[in-house]
Parts: structure tokens; C-alpha cells; sequence
């Protein structure tokens, strides 16, 4: 915290700002569009990167903090948070396809994650697998069900730099990215995205539980443009899982108490 204000240095909250239940997206303009799902929300805090909303869910304190693009970032808003009393985070992202099996609108909820970022090599070691919490990964798949929309649960691949996953072919070591990628696929990740692994890494080491859940902004094709205009449409669909999951994550806390 700063001397100052007792406020964290990053995410700007300080005691009894936020709840134990924190939504993750990266976008800050997400945090608007996940906090209107509360029953009641109050701006919080906006520093850098990271805005943050407080609210509540079926009478329990829930958050939500934009963790900005890629792993310090995450691994920073995580730390602040877990410091003023949060224990459960749900990411709510977009991703794009990297496989069949997933298309432009799809929810896509990863039991996995592709170490292709530096972040959680300063927690955990290389060869520790990125796995979400069990428990917050089978609430957002019964969500997912109970919503009725088309959803995939598979590895996701975590990098950290987009454009070499965009056009890789570019880059001076893309002989090795393009291989890389080739081999992602024919290993059956199907997704990709910048904040899954860090956020299933750190989670365990601060007592606390990452699931992530997302939508996917592509169909099958890592090279094609992105229109983002087509997203706004079907990105409601993973906010909608994830807070339906949290309300069942909190009840089910609640009643084993
Ligand atoms: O949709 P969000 O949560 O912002 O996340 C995805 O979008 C950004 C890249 O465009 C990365 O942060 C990636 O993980
Ligand atoms: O292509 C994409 C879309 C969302 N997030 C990514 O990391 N890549």
C-alpha cells in the first residue's frame, strides 16, 4: 500500500473496498458491463490499466478489476487484491480459436493452460502444470449449460505478445512460433489468449482459486482480422456464465460453512 492514502499502489483500493469474489477482465471497459450484473455497484477505484467496481451478489461483496493486457499486469492486480481480503477470481475474457472446434461467439472455458508467458515462471516451476480451480471450473460449465450456449472446455494457450501469434511468419524467430502454434493445435489446445496461465499459476500460491471463462473473438483461423463490431453481440455470453457461476460458487461457499 502507499503510506499516503492506504491505498494499494496499482489497483488504487484500499481496506474494505473490495469483496472476497473478484471478476478479472482485462479490458477496463468490461468492468462496467460485468458490474451492471450486480444487484447494486459503485465505482471504485481507476489507476493505470485497472478499474474496479464493488457490488453485490445475492447480498455477498463482489468485485470486479480489470487486470489489463498480458501476465504482470494480472500477476500484479492478483497480488493487491488477494491483499485486501479476495479469494476468488474468475476471468472474463475473449480468446481466439485455435481449433475446429471452436467458432467466432462460442464460450469457451479452458481446463488448462499452455505456459507461453514469463509470469508464472516467478511463482511456480516451468515444468507445474496451469490448471484452474476444479470446483470454479465445474460451476462455469454448469452455467454454461444452464444458459443453453454452445460452449467448449479445452487447453488454452497462454503468450504473452499478440502479434506473434497473429502473423508469426513476420518475426525474426517465427521458423519457431509457426512450429510452435502448429504444435499447440495438433496437441488439441483450443483457444488462445494473454492472462489464463498467470491467473491459474499464482491463484494456489496466494490461498486462493482462477477459473477463467471466455468468448471466443474468432472463428478457426489465428491469421484472420478481427472485427471487433460482430463481438459486442455475443460478448454479453461469457460475462452472463461467469456471474451466474459466481452466484453458485458464493452459495455454495455459504452453505458449506
Ligand atoms: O478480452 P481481454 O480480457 O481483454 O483479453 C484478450 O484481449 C487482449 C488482446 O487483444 C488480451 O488481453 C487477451 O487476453
Ligand atoms: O486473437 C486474439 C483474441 C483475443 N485474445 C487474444 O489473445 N488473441
Amino acid at each position: 500500500m502507499t503510506a499516503e492514502k492506504n491505498k494499494m499502489m496499482h489497483i488504487a483500493c484500499g481496506e474494505g473496498d473490495v469483496g472476497e469474489y473478484v471478476f478479472l477482465p482485462g479490458a477496463p471497459e468490461r468492468t462496467i458491463q460485468i458490474a451492471k450484473y450486480f444487484d447494486s455497484y459503485e465505482k471504485i477505484a481507476q489507476n493505470r490499466e485497472h478499474t474496479t467496481y464493488t457490488g453485490y451478489l445475492d447480498g455477498v461483496k463482489v468485485s470486479v478489476t480489470s487486470t489489463g493486457m498480458g501476465g504482470p499486469s494480472t500477476a500484479i492486480c492478483m497480488e493487491e487484491l488477494t491483499k485486501l481480503g479476495a479469494h476468488t477470481f474468475i476471468r472474463v475474457g475473449t480468446c481466439a480459436s485455435t481449433s475446429k472446434k471452436v467458432g467466432i461467439g462460442d464460450v469457451v472455458i479452458p481446463n488448462g493452460a499452455v505456459k507461453m508467458e514469463g509470469t508464472s515462471s516467478h511463482y511456480i516451476p516451468m515444468e507445474y502444470p496451469a490448471v484452474p480451480d476444479y470446483f470454479l471450473l465445474k460451476k462455469l460449465e454448469e452455467a454454461a449449460i444452464k444458459l443453453g450456449y454452445k460452449y467448449n472446455i479445452g487447453v488454452t494457450i497462454t503468450k504473452d505478445s499478440f502479434f506473434t501469434q497473429t502473423e508469426p511468419e513476420t518475426k525474426p524467430v517465427g521458423y519457431e512460433l509457426v512450429n510452435k502454434w502448429n504444435a499447440y493445435e495438433k496437441s488439441g489446445a483450443t483457444s488462445t489468449s494473454m492472462e489464463d496461465a498467470p491467473i491459474f499459476s499464482i491463484a494456489p500460491t496466494l490461498n486462493s482459486r482462477g477459473a477463467s471463462v471466455m468468448l471466443s473473438a474468432t472463428n478457426y483461423n489465428k491469421f484472420a482480422n478481427q472485427d471487433r463490431t460482430s463481438l459486442a453481440e455475443y460478448e454479453t455470453r461469457a460475462i452472463e456464465v461467469a456471474v451466474e457461476a459466481m452466484r453458485q460458487i458464493i452459495k455454495a461457499d455459504h452453505s458449506n460453512k
